[in-house]
């Protein structure tokens, strides 16, 4: 009987506005045609619909407690046994988890993607690289402004008050000493081609060996 192995998961982190996705998408792109599949970790933000919308205004999202990291892990478990998982869709406008989910399939690739996955020691057990995106506190806040108000609605006055209350002193006391535990720290994000070039071919080889290569049609 044939043996499913289990997937590669590479974890991507680092403080919010870094090139974490953009890291992950270039990943995915030079991958396409193997079983791959990106998760966020910003899906796994708690439930808040019992809160009213001030209190939810006032959560602080750059702490591990925001985050519903049991279900994180028991995905991650899911997945490791191909079992297929149905991730919560969080709803940035609403700040709660959106009553929708999405279907994941089992991949042999998972890219997990996230402000604070090297935080929890079960969720860093399971990732096989880890990836910390290093890019300057200011360059941060200024993707932030121009994404949080062109995509999540904010104002600029909110993100201000948020960057100084919440989302700078996370960063430094849990987001960057996470840094320690990276395999491999990206200066320049999406654009560090080098980096995404040694990560790809690492991920090739480990697929090559296994005899997972052939490419991918579902
Ligand atoms: N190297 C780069 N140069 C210029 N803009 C970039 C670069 N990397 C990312 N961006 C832009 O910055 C914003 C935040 O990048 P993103 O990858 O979403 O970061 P994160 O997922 O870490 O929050 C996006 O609008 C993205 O297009
Ligand atoms: N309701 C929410 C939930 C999260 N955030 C912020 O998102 C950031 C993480 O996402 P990135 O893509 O920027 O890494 C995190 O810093 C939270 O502050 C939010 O503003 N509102």
């Amino acid at each position: 009987m044939e043996h499913k192995q289990e997937p590669i998961i590479i974890g991507v982190t680092g403080g919010s506005g870094s090139g974490k996705t953009t890291v992950s998408s270039k990943i995915l792109e030079h991958l396409s045609g193997h079983s791959i599949s990106i998760i966020q970790q910003d899906s796994y933000y708690r439930d808040q619909a019992d809160m009213s919308m001030e209190e939810r205004i006032n959560v602080n999202y750059d702490h591990p407690l925001a985050f519903d990291s049991d279900l994180l892990v028991e995905h991650l478990k899911m997945l490791k046994s191909n079992q297929s998982i149905d991730i919560p869709v969080y709803d940035y406008s609403e700040f709660t988890r959106s009553n929708k989910s999405v279907h994941q399939e089992p991949r042999d690739v998972i890219i997990l993607e996230g402000v604070l996955i090297l935080d929890d020691q079960r969720v860093r057990d399971m990732l096989d690289i880890k990836v910390y995106v290093d890019t300057d506190d200011d360059i941060r806040i200024i993707r932030r402004i121009q994404r949080d108000m062109e995509q999540r609605g904010r104002s600029l006055d909110s993100i201000i008050t948020q960057y100084l209350t919440t989302v700078k002193p996370m960063y430094h006391q849990f987001i960057e000493p996470t840094k320690r535990y990276a395999d491999l720290i990206v200066p320049e994000g999406g654009e560090n081609t080098v980096a995404i070039d040694l990560l790809v071919t690492k991920v090739r080889d480990i697929l090559s060996e296994d005899g997972r290569d052939e490419k991918f049609n579902g």
